[in-house]
């Protein structure tokens, strides 16, 4: 399939990124964070999450963090809700946009939210309902597309059956995890064939852990396979709580450089977005996980 001209970035730091770090992170911080990114051009952000603050502690200030940020129009803000407690709470918090999470492994799916796969897709059909009635988007998730940590190999059959059934539930894009960031290009191209044959690839993102060094590569895979919509995190923030060793998503700022590179427009401005990362990753007290903005800084 020929490249797209035009790419959507959904940037998942202050969550995904963030959801992980055990020093506590202010709400100041995390609403700069967020500022920091709709300025540099991200027109989708995922704030936060309202879940158990016992399961993920980080994101316990999710709603006081949507209070804070500075709303731009053509900006989406949106947050995960595993169940219809976190969707209430997101809708109390104006949230426009809520994601719910699934897996495609059953062990995962325990160690995430305490259910089987079945359960939780029964769990989402009263937020899809509630969802509809105040007029709030959903997207989905499925975890562990291209290998579990506690089950290993995952059939690309049974990714493409929970993506599936999150489409007709309502869910308007599927985001397809690589959890573990064990995928490698060709077993990504199939993975989006499969899936691609049960819900139409307009309907499908990638989201990429750059944990084996192989995030890049997967995501140049699924642009040759007709994928135009990619998760990434500033900085390359990021792993999840329930996949040990996992590390972050793959870095915005090295996206953005790859997908100027290949002449794909992203409505991002790279210097801002380093800037972004740069801030963030001084809060946290480390060096930023983006190989550009290393780079850039070391000029
Ligand atoms: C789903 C639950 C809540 C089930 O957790 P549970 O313990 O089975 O829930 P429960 O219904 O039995 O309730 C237990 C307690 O939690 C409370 N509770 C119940 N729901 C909520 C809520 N929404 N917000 C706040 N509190 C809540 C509830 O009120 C109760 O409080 P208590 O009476 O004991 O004081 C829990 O397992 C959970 O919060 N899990 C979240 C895990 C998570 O956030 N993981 C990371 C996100 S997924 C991810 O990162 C992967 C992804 C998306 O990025 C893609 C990829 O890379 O794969």
């Amino acid at each position: 399939m020929p490249l797209p001209a035009k790419v959507r970035l959904v940037e998942v730091g202050p969550r995904d990124g963030l959801q992980n770090e055990a020093q506590p992170i202010s709400v100041a911080d995390k609403v700069r964070l967020v500022d920091d990114l709709t300025d540099a051009g991200l027109s989708y952000v995922e704030v936060g999450s309202f879940v158990s603050p016992k399961w993920v502690p980080q994101m316990a200030g999710s709603a006081e963090v949507f209070a804070g940020i500075r709303q731009q129009p053509g900006v989406t803000y949106a947050a995960l809700a595993p169940n219809m407690r976190g969707f209430e709470d997101a809708l109390a918090a104006r949230v426009k946009e809520v994601a719910v999470f699934a897996a495609a492994s059953e062990a995962f799916s325990q160690r995430n939210i305490n259910c089987s796969i079945s359960e939780s897709l029964q769990r989402f059909v009263p937020i899809m309902e509630a969802a509809r009635q105040h007029g709030v988007r959903v997207r989905g998730y499925v975890s562990c597309v291209l290998g579990c940590p506690y089950e290993g190999e995952v059939d690309a059959a049974q990714v493409a059956a929970v993506a599936r059934e999150l489409y007709e539930m309502g869910c308007y894009e599927v985001s397809l995890g690589d959890t573990i960031g064990t995928g490698t290009p060709g077993a990504t191209r199939h993975l989006f064939n499969v899936v691609g044959a049960q819900v139409p690839r307009p309907h499908l993102a990638g989201h990429f852990h750059d944990t084996y060094g192989q995030a890049l590569a997967n995501v140049y895979a699924s642009l040759l396979e007709g994928i135009n919509v990619f998760d990434s995190s500033v900085a390359g923030l990021g792993g999840c709580p329930y996949a040990k060793g996992a590390s972050g998503n793959v870095a915005s700022e090295d996206m953005v450089y790859m997908l100027q590179g290949l002449g794909i427009d992203t409505g991002i401005d790279l210097e801002r977005l380093i800037a972004a990362g740069q801030r963030i990753s001084a809060v946290l007290g480390r060096a930023t996980g983006s190989r550009v903005a290393r780079a850039r800084n070391a000029c």
